[in-house]
């Protein structure tokens, strides 16, 4: 994750629609992300089918049951040789470590495990659906700092995140602790269903790991162009 990517988030209904919004990136190599809509459609078939045409792939499947039940889903994972997962913070410390165990057991002899990811709070929850939904009386910050704790202990890789927590993330962490954040909208965008955004340049200067960016570019009337604007913007935040 030392090369800082953005993540195109390809949340789209199947492959053919993939396809389309892929052939307009050209032939680069890119970081996608899988997420639950197009994985339940398309199954390990397409995630094989990007990694052989040499994609980074993000499968946010984001496990969160039983430690058994996760650990042995993980080595499932594994076994396609993707290059990051996430699981739910909220599943425990025991959980997360399953999640890892599993990844471990899964990988292919000689092949690098996927980085394992755990979400804090999704970008969606606001400070009062934390307190008055989720039943958690902390603020935000207070709430992501103490679940990326339980999350390093647990041997993740890192957390996903909102870009605003990533100071205090870094200021409590291991350096190699990374922080994915989604959230990403462009200047002045719509924010939609996500309570926590920021843009991409402010969450280069924040210090996030990586972005993640699905709509802004997706449903873009020119997904490479957004793409690339994206890009330029996290890459030289002050040229915003
Ligand atoms: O806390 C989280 C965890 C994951 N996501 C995922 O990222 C993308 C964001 O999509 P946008 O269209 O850019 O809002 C999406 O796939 C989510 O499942 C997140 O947003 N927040």
């Amino acid at each position: 994750m030392n090369d800082r990517p953005l993540i195109i988030a390809m949340d789209v209904p199947d492959k053919a629609e993939a396809d389309v919004l892929l052939a307009s990136f050209g032939q680069r190599p890119l970081f996608l992300k899988v997420g639950m809509e197009l994985f339940y459609k398309e199954g390990p078939a397409l995630v094989e089918e990007w990694k052989a045409k040499g994609h980074r792939v993000f499968l946010d499947l984001k496990l969160h049951d039983i430690p058994n039940t996760v650990q042995r889903a993980a080595a499932q994972l594994a076994r396609l040789q993707v290059d990051l997962v996430t699981v739910h913070a909220a599943g425990g410390s025991r959980m997360m470590a399953g999640t890892v165990e599993g990844l471990e057991q899964g990988t292919p002899a000689g092949q690098k495990r996927p980085s394992c990811i755990a979400v804090t709070q999704l970008t969606s929850t606001s400070e009062t659906m934390l307190n008055e939904e989720l039943g958690i009386p902390l603020s935000m910050n207070e709430a992501v700092a103490a679940y990326a704790e339980i999350a390093e202990r647990s041997g993740q890789d890192g957390v996903v995140c909102a870009a605003g927590e990533v100071p205090l993330i870094k200021s409590a962490r291991s350096s190699s602790f990374i922080t994915v954040t989604p959230g990403i909208r462009g200047a002045g965008e719509e924010a939609g269903d996500q309570a926590r955004v920021v843009t991409p340049g402010t969450a280069a200067d924040l210090g996030s790991d990586a972005i993640v960016v699905g709509r802004s570019i997706t449903k873009a009337a020119d997904p490479a162009a957004a793409y690339e604007q994206m890009e330029q913007e996290w890459r030289m935040p002050n040229a915003e």
